[in-house]
């Protein structure tokens, strides 16, 4: 397979506040993601991995510097246009699922997609092959709260990669999970990402998932750094 840059990060800048209490988390970061890898990103609490994911993720614009999704700088972008390299070049995964509490995993996992123009028959039928996929066939028609810790979760993956993005982002995924099934869920997670050859960054504070990853960064000064 053909190993591609997806996400380029350079020299992004992020700051809150103005004035005295002005706060720089990202001072100049460069970061690229390629197709195929999985990379952890490992650094102690507030050092700016939900920041850095938000920028890459096109969820908020640096303060300066540029985000290049597959090729393209996104910072010139209309609203528009960036909201249109999210919804089919990214998927993003949160700690606590966010999943719709009134739909089932199957529409949560469809809907993305109709919202992408999709019928409700293919919408559905990538749905299922994706919840088979997460071994999770049998709880197609559960709302979230009929569901374990877990298995939110790997619907939440699933909901993820339902358009199939290029580069999957997700916030301490595992992060509300029990070890043995942060393990499972990244297992299905790497077997996704694996198969279907997308990229993806993964913030987490565990140690042994960091250690199955490709690589390891973390944020040293604002900026992005090898492990
Ligand atoms: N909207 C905001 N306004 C002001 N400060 C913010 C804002 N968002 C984040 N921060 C601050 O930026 C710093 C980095 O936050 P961020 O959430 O990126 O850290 P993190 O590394 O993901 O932390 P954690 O591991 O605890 O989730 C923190 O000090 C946080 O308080």
């Amino acid at each position: 397979m053909k190993r591609n840059v997806v996400l380029q990060l350079t020299g992004v800048e992020r700051h809150y506040g103005q004035g005295e209490t002005r706060l720089s988390i990202l001072k100049g970061a460069d970061f690229a993601l390629t197709s195929g890898e999985i990379v952890a990103l490992v650094a102690p609490s507030g050092t700016g991995k939900s920041t850095l994911l938000h920028v890459a993720g096109l969820l908020e614009h640096p303060d300066g510097g540029e985000v290049t999704i597959n090729g393209h700088a996104c910072e010139g972008l209309s609203d528009e246009k960036r909201t249109a390299v999210r919804r089919s070049e990214i998927g993003f995964v949160y700690q606590f699922h966010h999943l719709l509490p009134e739909f089932s995993a199957l529409e949560n996992i469809m809907m993305p997609q109709l919202i992408s123009g999709l019928s409700k028959k293919e919408a559905s039928a990538r749905a299922a092959q994706l919840l088979d996929y997460m071994r999770i066939g049998h709880r197609a028609e559960h709302r979230p709260a009929e569901l374990s810790g877990g298995e939110q979760q790997r619907v939440a993956i699933a909901r993820a990669v339902a358009n199939a993005p290029l580069v999957l982002l997700a916030d301490e995924p595992t992060g509300n999970l029990d070890p043995d099934t942060a393990h499972y869920v990244f297992d299905a997670l790497e077997a996704l990402v694996r198969q279907s050859g997308l990229a993806a960054l993964i913030a987490t504070h565990n140690h042994e998932l960091a250690a199955r990853m490709d690589r390891r960064v973390t944020i040293q000064d604002g900026k992005v750094v090898e492990f």
